[in-house]
Formats: structure tokens, C-alpha cells, sequence
């Protein structure tokens, strides 16, 4: 493909792309695989290159594009090597008229940003939500140690900011590697990972990951508890849920599924009430954090959303109450940098819940916010997190 073609190519991913983001479809991740899919012939170097520059498209437009074209137009206005490629070549795009609009820059639609300056993000903090995010891995402790991890792997990896994890470039494709397939390792933020260890989850432990979609935290529950005690995955995604037992069976971690129904969670629940020494609660959000991976889930986002997923929050927290024994804890995560989901959700638990009370957070990265601790793509160099620890008083 010559790289005007790659350009149009482009192009015509986002158009999908920005369709699927009006309506609320799949996700860019999804749509540029299908694509390819369907086009065999494209050489895995063209479909990088490709990929990169829709990708740099979706970062560098803040608002939802017109289209792909005015998309890839917001990227060529001061690139003249970009601009040149719009030359009306056979497969490449036409001349660039001069009455022509490129899309509106910046990090994100106006009232998102104004959301996050009030959280407390300023511009270089929001500019690095969407930084490229480099690839970590959670070291299965249930089957290997670090070091001898490391002395496996097939390219250089970093101690990553947390314990057990490992720092790779992005786009690494460590999950075609055998010791991925041997369960050796996830791949997992180390935000993530972090996340997880604030519940300390203890060997002989009840506990319940209440959100637990496919079981990305639940895995590293499982190697905290060294596969002693009692683990329950629960989520009302059938979808999510249904690939967890492989990844268990894959990383040797021994974790019981239970599917909720939504609304009526509290029926399949019923058993556990009272009897959890930990609850996870990694609740459903806007994933303001996590756009460094889909940078697009920026233009899904209205102010109705962070309504609806602030009472969702709500709501899984007073399910998990019910579920945490006297005495017994909740970490309560989301992967937003909104204080509407992070600092703001944990002070209405407190309010709704006087005899609960937060535990301060103490955590190799990261800082205090409001109520719980805050990791930031600026700060910390992780996906952006906010949880905080809850007891009964
Ligand atoms: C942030 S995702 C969880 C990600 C997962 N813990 C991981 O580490 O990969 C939030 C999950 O909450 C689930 N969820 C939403 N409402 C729920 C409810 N009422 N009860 C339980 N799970 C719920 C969603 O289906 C989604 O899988």
C-alpha cells in the first residue's frame, strides 16, 4: 500500500468508527479488527501504520468528528508531509479544498473538560489522559516469581511501579507469547493491579468481586489469597462473566462464578449476605481513565451518562454492604478521574452509611483525593483510578 492509500484506509475506519460512536455501537478496538478481517491483503506493516494514524485521528480530535476525512485533516493541519498525501491519487484521498474544515481539537468535549478541571485535572494532567499507555503485565504469583518471569520473557521488560508488575512497550504482543498461554502472566494495568491490592485480600478469606465483568481483578484476588479461601466472581454480563472460568483454569486460580440478574441481584446474593470478609467494588463508569487505550470513548460520553453511572455506583456499593460481615471491608474502585464517580461517590456512601468509615490508602504511587486515592496517566504513568477502603465503624 503506498501511503496515500493508508491515509483513505484511515480515513474509512474512522468513518465507521465516528458512525458506531453516534449510535453507541462497538468499539474502535473492534471496528479496525473487523476491518482488517475483511481485508486479508493488508500487509501487517500497512495495518499498523494504518491504525496509528486513525488512532492519532481520534486523539487529536476532541469533539466527535464530521467524519474520517476531517478527522485525518484535524492531524494534517501543521504536517505538511500528511497534507501532501491528500493528492487524488488512485487509492489515496482527494485534494484538500481550501474551504474546507478540519475537526475541533483538544482532549475532549467542552463540558467534559470543564468537568475534569473541577475534579482537579489541569491541562497537562488532561492532555496525558491520552498519552500512548505502555503494556504491563501482573505476574502470576500462583505459578512463577518475577525474576523468573523475566528470565523467560522473549524481549526486555521493567519492574513495573507495583510489585508484581513488569513494563513492556506498547503494542507488545505478549499475549501470543507461550507463557501467556501457560497463564504466567495477565496483562493488566499496573493502576489496575494496584486497585486490587488495596482490599488485602488474605489467604482463607471470603471474598466477593461484586463487578467482577471478565475477571481481570478477580485473577489477582486469586493470587493474593494463594487459592485459599473462598473467591466469588459476580456480574450481570453474561458475556463478561462466561470467560472467566478459562482465564481461571489458564492462570490455576480457583474462583466460583455467580451471575446476577440486574435489579434483582439481591436473589442470587441471598447466600452470601452478611458472610464476606471483602467485597471488590469495581464499579461500572465512564472510564474517563482509561482513554489512553479507547481514546474515542471520549466523544460517547454525555452528562446524562456520569448520572446514570454515579447511581449504578450507588447502588452496587448498597448491595455490597449487605454482603460484608461485622467488621468486614469494601474497596470501592471506578477507572474515572470525575469526582462524580470517584470523591463525590464515596462522601454520598459515607452520608448514606454513618457507620462506615474510610481507611487511609498507603500505596507505592499514586495521591490522596477527598476521600480515597487518586492514579493518574501525569502522575503515575497508570490508567487513571480512584478507590477508596470502607469499614464499618
Ligand atoms: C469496570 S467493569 C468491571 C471490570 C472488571 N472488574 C475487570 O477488572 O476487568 C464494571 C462491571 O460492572 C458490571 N455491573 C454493572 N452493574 C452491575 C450490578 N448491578 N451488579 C453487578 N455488576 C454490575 C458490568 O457488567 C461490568 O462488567
Amino acid at each position: 500500500m503506498n501511503p496515500a492509500a493508508r491515509v483513505q484506509a484511515a480515513i474509512d475506519i474512522l468513518d465507521e468508527v465516528i458512525a458506531a460512536a453516534r449510535r453507541q455501537g462497538a468499539s474502535a478496538d473492534r471496528i479496525a479488527a473487523e476491518w482488517f478481517r475483511q481485508r486479508r491483503f493488508v500487509g501487517s506493516k500497512d495495518r499498523r501504520a494504518i491504525r496509528d494514524l486513525a488512532w492519532d485521528a481520534i486523539r487529536a480530535c476532541g469533539d466527535i468528528p464530521a467524519d474520517g476525512r476531517a478527522a485525518i485533516l484535524r492531524l494534517a493541519s501543521g504536517n505538511a508531509d500528511l497534507s501532501a498525501l491528500f493528492d487524488g491519487s488512485r487509492y489515496g484521498p482527494a485534494p484538500i479544498d481550501p474551504s474546507e474544515r478540519p475537526a475541533s481539537g483538544g482532549v475532549a468535549p467542552g463540558w467534559l473538560v470543564r468537568r475534569l478541571t473541577q475534579s482537579g485535572l489541569d491541562e497537562r494532567e488532561q492532555a496525558a489522559l491520552l498519552d500512548r499507555a505502555p503494556l504491563d503485565l501482573r505476574v502470576n504469583r500462583l505459578k512463577v516469581t518475577r525474576d523468573a518471569l523475566l528470565a523467560r520473557l522473549p524481549v526486555a521488560a521493567e519492574p513495573g511501579p507495583v510489585p508484581d508488575s513488569l513494563r513492556l512497550a506498547s503494542g507488545t504482543p505478549a499475549e501470543s507469547w507461550p507463557e501467556f498461554a501457560e497463564g504466567l502472566f495477565e496483562v493488566q494495568d499496573a493502576g489496575s493491579q494496584l486497585a486490587c491490592t488495596a482490599l488485602h485480600a488474605q489467604p482463607g478469606e471470603t471474598v466477593i468481586d461484586l463487578c467482577a465483568g471478565a475477571g481481570g481483578k478477580t485473577l489477582a484476588l486469586a493470587a493474593a489469597m494463594e487459592n485459599r479461601g473462598r473467591l466469588v466472581a459476580c456480574d450481570i454480563d453474561r458475556a463478561r462473566l462466561s470467560r472467566l472460568p478459562e482465564r481461571a483454569a489458564r492462570a490455576g486460580a480457583t474462583v466460583e462464578t455467580c451471575l446476577l440478574d440486574a435489579g434483582r441481584e439481591r436473589e442470587a446474593l441471598r447466600g452470601f449476605a452478611g458472610k464476606a470478609d471483602a467485597v471488590l467494588v469495581d464499579a461500572p463508569c465512564s472510564g474517563t481513565g482509561t482513554w489512553r487505550r479507547n481514546p474515542e470513548a471520549r466523544w460517547r460520553l454525555t452528562p446524562e451518562t456520569i448520572v446514570r453511572y454515579a447511581r449504578a455506583q450507588a447502588h452496587v456499593l448498597d448491595l455490597a454492604v449487605e454482603l460484608v460481615r461485622p467488621g468486614g471491608r469494601i474497596t470501592f474502585i471506578t477507572c474515572s478521574l470525575l469526582d462524580e464517580e470517584g470523591a463525590d461517590a464515596v462522601g454520598a456512601f459515607l452520608a448514606r452509611y454513618p457507620g462506615w468509615r474510610t481507611v487511609p490508602v498507603d500505596a507505592p504511587i499514586g495521591r490522596g483525593h477527598g476521600p480515597g486515592w487518586r492514579l493518574t496517566p501525569g502522575h503515575d504513568g497508570t490508567d487513571g483510578f480512584y478507590f477508596a477502603n470502607l469499614v464499618a465503624a
